[in-house]
């Protein structure tokens, strides 16, 4: 069924753009995607775990410390089962360049995510390889450059603003919640291009939430009632959504993401179909939202429980003496920068990278065979004292001109990736959390409240276990 899916995507592009492709040589290079995954791995050392689940109830009882627990036992190469598939482990900067910078082409991302997005995002660009993966990211980048980005700015600066104003005077604060909502108010604006209150915004809101449970549901299959089957509602619902905007958008003018996918044309002068600009919005909705929320939420997280640096990032802000912030202010506020920088280091929003291996490869070593699936964490490769000071230690500084850790290494900082595939809304992302710490902090200073329990979850997304409730206090 995943496989069909993407057919007909795959089909639909050669026919929308137009192209003169040798389809025989096409499925032949793509007949990896055919294969089932590899799980004879009985010459590496590790191990699966339970049958089917593998090691997930260890993974989401204690994530960092399964992995530490794998990686002294069995050194950076393990075998591992988790979320239902078996694989390797691979755990260090220098592995993690091998597979991200990939000269041999050795590493599939699509594969690598085919039993955990391929249901509801088969077709987007992390789910693409190779020359297709690169030719649509291009089309992609006019979204993410500087004009389209002051646009954004203009846009999301002032309703972060009149949004966390209503906060004040609240005593128990239920910081993720509400910085979830928010976020998804900028979306619809910045993405959709839509008002992000009222009823059609409350239907897309329900449906995407919808889509990201049917993620997370065990059967993936449409039974009624199961979230799976509530997910592809949202994603039918979402589909219709986006293809009654589309034609409007192929012409008018509008500084929002959907309206760039609909009108930016490949060298060839080709558009996107609509079946592609439905993919990939839908894709840039799941890959943003709920990755800024967990930033953010660990960025408070962090700084409730330092003061002083909840002080110097607000010093360095009120520093710039604006009511607003401006595009050109962002390169002004490099501890702010920093500070979400050293949250990603600890928490990172994705914690488990996946690719497949397209055909045999020597890795650390060990020969792995083709179909291979193997799990990334820079979760585990963050806190490593072989390439961080004190890894415990919130400590922006660690990312500063001085001391450069994040350097020490290519591959050693992987808060967004790297490679091909590295996340290409990082700079909105950084932008977000910067327009968004410049008007809290100046707003409030806070702490946790009395209750707080600072216990952290990672499955099925990272962030303080209790929704992070605060005590605002108005400056
Ligand atoms: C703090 C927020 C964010 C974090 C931590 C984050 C992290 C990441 C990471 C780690 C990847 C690489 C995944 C891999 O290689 O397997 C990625 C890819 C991606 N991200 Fe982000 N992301 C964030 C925000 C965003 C935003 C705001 C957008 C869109 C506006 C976005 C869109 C994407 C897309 C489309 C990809 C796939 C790129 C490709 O396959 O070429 N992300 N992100």
């Amino acid at each position: 069924m995943v496989f069909a899916a993407w057919k007909t995507h795959w089909t639909n592009a050669i026919v929308d753009n137009n192209k003169v492709i040798n389809v025989e040589q096409t499925a032949d290079k793509n007949a990896y995607q055919l294969e089932p995954d590899n799980t004879d791995l009985g010459h590496i050392p590790g191990e699966f775990g339970l049958p089917i689940v593998g090691k997930t109830l260890s993974i989401v009882k204690d994530f960092y410390g399964t992995i530490d627990q794998h990686y002294k036992k069995f050194g950076p190469i393990s075998r591992i089962g988790f979320g239902g598939t078996r694989g390797l482990l691979v755990v260090g900067p220098e592995y993690y360049k091998q597979i991200y910078i990939d000269t041999e082409k050795n590493f599939s991302s699509r594969m690598g995510y085919n039993n955990s997005l391929a249901h509801f995002y088969g077709g987007s660009l992390l789910l693409q390889d190779g020359d297709e993966h690169r030719f649509q990211r291009r089309i992609m980048q006019t979204a993410f450059k500087t004009p389209a980005m002051k646009g954004y700015l203009k846009v999301m600066s002032p309703l972060i603003k009149s949004t966390t104003d209503q906060w004040g005077g609240i005593n128990n604060f239920h910081f993720f919640p509400e910085v979830k909502s928010l976020l998804l108010d900028v979306a619809c604006r910045t993405f959709i291009g839509i008002e992000g209150q009222g009823p059609v915004a409350e239907k897309v809101n329900k449906a995407f939430l919808d889509v990201g449970d049917g993620l997370m549901g065990l059967i993936k299959r449409e039974i009624p009632g199961t979230k799976f089957a509530r997910g592809k509602a949202g994603e039918r619902y979402l589909s219709d959504f986006f293809d009654s905007l589309i034609p409007d958008r192929r012409t008018a003018e509008g500084n929002d993401m959907l309206t760039y996918f609909c009108q930016e044309p490949d060298a060839d002068g080709n558009l996107f179909s609509n079946d592609e600009v439905r993919r990939h919005i839908s894709f840039l909705l799941f890959a943003a939202h709920d990755t800024t929320t967990s930033a953010l939420s660990h960025v408070l997280y962090e700084i409730g429980k330092s003061p002083q640096w909840q002080q110097r990032l607000r010093d360095e802000i009120l520093s710039l003496d604006k009511d607003d912030i401006e595009y050109d202010d962002l390169d002004k506020l490099p501890l702010v920068d920093q500070a979400v920088k050293e949250a990603l280091r600890m928490h990172p929003s994705v914690m488990m990278m996946q690719r497949r291996t397209i055909r045999e490869t020597d890795i650390g070593g060990y020969r792995v065979p083709a179909n291979t699936v193997l799990m990334i964490a820079p979760m585990y490769s963050h806190m490593m004292p072989e390439w961080w000071d004190e890894p415990e230690t919130f400590d922006p500084d660690r990312f500063g001109d001085e001391r450069k850790e994040h350097k020490r290494h290519s591959f050693n900082y992987m808060g967004f990736g790297g490679g091909g595939h590295k996340c290409i809304g990082m700079h909105f992302a950084l932008m977000q959390t910067k327009v968004f710490l410049f008007h809290f902090l100046k707003s409030y200073r806070f702490k946790f409240t009395e209750n707080f329990n600072p216990a952290l979850q990672s499955i099925p997304l990272p962030k303080p276990a209790d929704d992070l409730p605060l005590i605002l206090e108005r400056l």
